[in-house]
């Protein structure tokens, strides 16, 4: 018999100022001695030193890392600067907080998640999606024993981050439909109450779309609660399934094809106007609440070439194969592809 075994965080601290509690919370968490900030270039700045005071106040050893990008050799990086230590903060976007989760999953020790932007759910979730040669891969890790979000510091990150956020978590309306359809066709293992969970989170969102603001910290306040709810969903089923679905084979499509990518999630937000038309359920209501949330909903606002659109749609199927969708084995062709992103407007 297969058991079912559901990892979480240990603790998630949100609100504005927290990362001032980083050194307390990490003592609560049990940690000590030495740890690894891992950051971007620009977090280090906005949170990073912050993160580092705190610590230095409770008595941490503090050393430090940039990752540029979340690429396996930034894993191993970490991976090297990790011994004899007690854990690994990931402070900053999602990039920062997957490669901390991963190579703290590899070297068996603890990652501690501070999100600096409300931008993705992977603050709090069991998987980290990681670039090779060939693009990236969805990789099982250790969920981070502890979150801590501090939505001053969110909410005062670019807006286009939180937006890109919301189209993330929008996304889970057709990465359930997708999930759906491979347990109807393959008999794929199907979580009711992941699906649920992904679902209820997407209209909670939804239904606050008026709210979310920039510069605002409710709004981030928000945002944060949704995104750390769809980890949890992720939590629940094992696997990204709840949250990911051809609107993220689509953005993983074009982070390789794209000269110039744009956000996660603002990607996977138009992937998804794109592929609940292909559902036939109601894309017009997905566009809308885009639009309201300033988010893009077209190759123009993403600042991407049509003709990338359209070889990134063609190409989505080949990504992440072994998680069928709406794409099934054989994707689009170029011309339905083209029909596709101009019925949508997506493209002129
Ligand atoms: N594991 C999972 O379950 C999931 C993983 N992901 C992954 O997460 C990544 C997307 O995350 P995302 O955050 O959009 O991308 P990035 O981590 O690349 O961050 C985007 C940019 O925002 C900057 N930034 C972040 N916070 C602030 C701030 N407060 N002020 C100013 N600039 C800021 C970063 O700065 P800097 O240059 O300093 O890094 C970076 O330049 C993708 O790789 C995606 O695959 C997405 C969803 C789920
Ligand atoms: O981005 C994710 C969920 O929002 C994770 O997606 P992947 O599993 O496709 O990398
Ligand atoms: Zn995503």
């Amino acid at each position: 018999m297969d058991f079912n075994r559901v990892k979480l965080p240990r603790e998630i601290h949100s609100g504005p100022g927290v990362i001032k509690e980083t050194g307390s919370i990490c003592k609560d968490l049990k940690l000590s001695g030495r740890v690894l900030i891992a950051s971007g270039p620009r977090t280090m700045k906005v949170a990073g030193e912050k993160v580092i005071n705190s610590l230095q106040e409770h008595d941490f050893d503090v050393e430090t890392i940039i990752i540029d990008a979340p690429s396996t050799d930034a894993v191993e990086a970490v991976q090297d600067r990790m011994k004899n230590m007690s854990a690994v903060l990931g402070v900053g976007g999602g990039k920062v907080i997957d490669v901390a989760k991963m190579a703290a999953t590899q070297s068996g020790s603890h990652s501690v998640s501070v999100p600096t932007a409300a931008s993705h759910d992977g603050i709090s979730s069991p998987r980290a999606s990681i670039k090779n040669e060939g693009g990236s891969i969805s990789l099982k890790a250790e969920p981070p024993m502890g979150v801590i979000a501090d939505t001053q510091i969110i909410s005062q990150a670019p807006f286009r981050l939180m937006a890109s956020g919301c189209g993330d978590i929008i996304s889970n309306y057709t990465a359930v439909l997708d999930w759906k359809l491979a347990h109807r066709l393959l008999n794929e293992d199907f979580s009711d109450s992941a699906s649920a969970l992904s679902l209820v989170t997407a209209e909670m969102l939804i239904k606050s779309a008026g709210d979310i603001k920039e510069g605002l910290i409710e709004s981030a306040a928000i945002v944060v609660k949704a995104l750390i709810s769809s980890g949890m969903a992720i939590s629940i089923a094992g696997n990204s399934r709840p949250a990911s679905g051809a609107e993220h084979k689509f953005s993983h499509a074009l982070d390789i094809i794209a000269p110039k990518p744009a956000l996660h999630g603002e990607q996977c937000g138009v992937g998804t106007i794109m592929m609940m038309y292909l559902h036939g359920g109601d894309w017009e209501f997905i566009r809308e609440t885009l639009k309201t949330i300033k988010a893009p909903v077209n190759a123009r606002e993403l600042g991407i070439e049509p003709e990338y659109i359209i070889k990134a749609l063609t190409k989505a199927h080949t990504i992440r194969k072994e998680r069928y969708t709406i794409l099934g084995d054989r994707g689009l062709t170029e011309a339905a592809a083209t029909k596709l992103a101009r019925k949508t407007g997506v493209i002129d």
